[in-house]
């Protein structure tokens, strides 16, 4: 874990004393778009995905480029789950460069590039640069910037349901995306039960909606179901004992469960979804949190078992 500033590797982990032992996630640097005609335009092969596997914020990209039918016109480079002081590494060297770090990648697109070094990046070929880092952008540039290539006009951002979709993903980024990070990086007692208890009154709150509704938003799958799966899917293996957020389980909640397994089991999502991965990132890249680095067996609930939603 670690940083660059001004284009030099520093290793540190996150500074929480300034905050009184809070966690608070730095904004991303990369924001550029893709659109027709525009500097970065959507074109077959132009561009390239770096993830991990066990990012939860990189798993909607993979999701999105699976979902979009992307697969295809867009390359993918998966970093190794340990992240250590040399922050994400490549097995073998990527593709595009022969790098074996990823921080190589931020200073290629800015020599003197000060910031957290993550996952997942949208590179572009043409310009030899990074596009986005941002996953709630780059899923919405999947979303629909390259529909013309594709034919795939699904729409997981529909404009009749915009308003409720922001308001969803507000607090259940702040509270349950971003929640389960904040209880698990607190350094003080209080700010770990405040995330925690936050957490799980949110968790409530979705437990009833989806009582309610079939999706988040109504009818219909949105960007906002699948931003939310990603964090429910790591939830029992990973963040119920790493992260402390052990209240309940989402295996406890008739609704969540149900939902979880019914979007596991969606056309082409399971495929995106690599446990070992998950595990092995969280509980051997932590050290401050598990010094053992011992990675528990448990993979949390039987996500093969029938959903039960209509
Ligand atoms: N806001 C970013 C956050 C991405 C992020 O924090 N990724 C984590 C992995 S789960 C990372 O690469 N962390 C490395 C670090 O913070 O140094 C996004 O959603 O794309």
């Amino acid at each position: 874990m670690g940083r660059l500033v001004e284009g030099t590797w520093y290793d540190e982990w996150y500074d929480t004393e300034a905050n009184d032992g809070a966690f608070i996630r730095e904004d991303s640097g990369f924001r550029h778009s893709i659109e027709p005609g525009g500097r970065f335009s959507p074109d077959s092969g132009r561009y390239h995905l770096y993830v991990s596997l066990a990012c939860p914020w990189a798993h909607r990209t993979l999701i999105m480029r699976k979902l979009k039918g992307l697969e295809s016109h867009i390359g993918v480079s998966v970093v190794h789950p340990h992240m250590l002081d040399e922050g994400w590494v490549y097995d073998s060297p990527e593709p595009l460069h022969g790098y074996t770090h990823h921080h190589q990648l931020y200073t290629r697109a800015k020599a003197d590039y000060s910031g957290r070094v993550t996952v997942p990046v949208l590179w572009d070929r043409q310009e030899d640069t990074i596009v986005n880092n941002e996953s709630s952008e780059i899923i919405r540039l999947f979303n629909s910037a390259f529909d013309s290539l594709t034919g795939n006009s699904d729409d997981y951002y529909p404009q009749s349901l915009r308003e409720e979709i922001e308001r969803l993903n507000r607090r259940i980024y702040d509270e349950i995306n971003n929640g389960v990070y904040k209880a698990g990086f607190a350094t003080s007692q209080q700010a770990y039960e405040q995330a925690c208890r936050t957490l799980f009154a949110a968790l409530d709150w979705l437990e009833q909606l989806l009582g309610e509704r079939r999706y988040l938003a109504g009818a219909q799958v949105t960007e906002a179901d699948w931003r939310l799966f990603t964090t429910l899917v790591r939830f029992d293996p990973v963040y119920h004992g790493h992260f402390k957020c052990n209240l309940r389980r989402i295996e406890d909640y008739p609704n969540l469960a149900g939902y979880t397994r019914e979007l596991y089991q969606w056309p082409g999502v399971a495929e995106t979804v690599d446990f070992w991965h998950i595990k092995q990132h969280y509980y051997y890249s932590h050290g401050m949190i598990n010094p053992t680095r011992v990675v528990p067996l448990g993979e949390g609930m039987d996500l093969t078992l029938p959903h039960g939603r209509s």
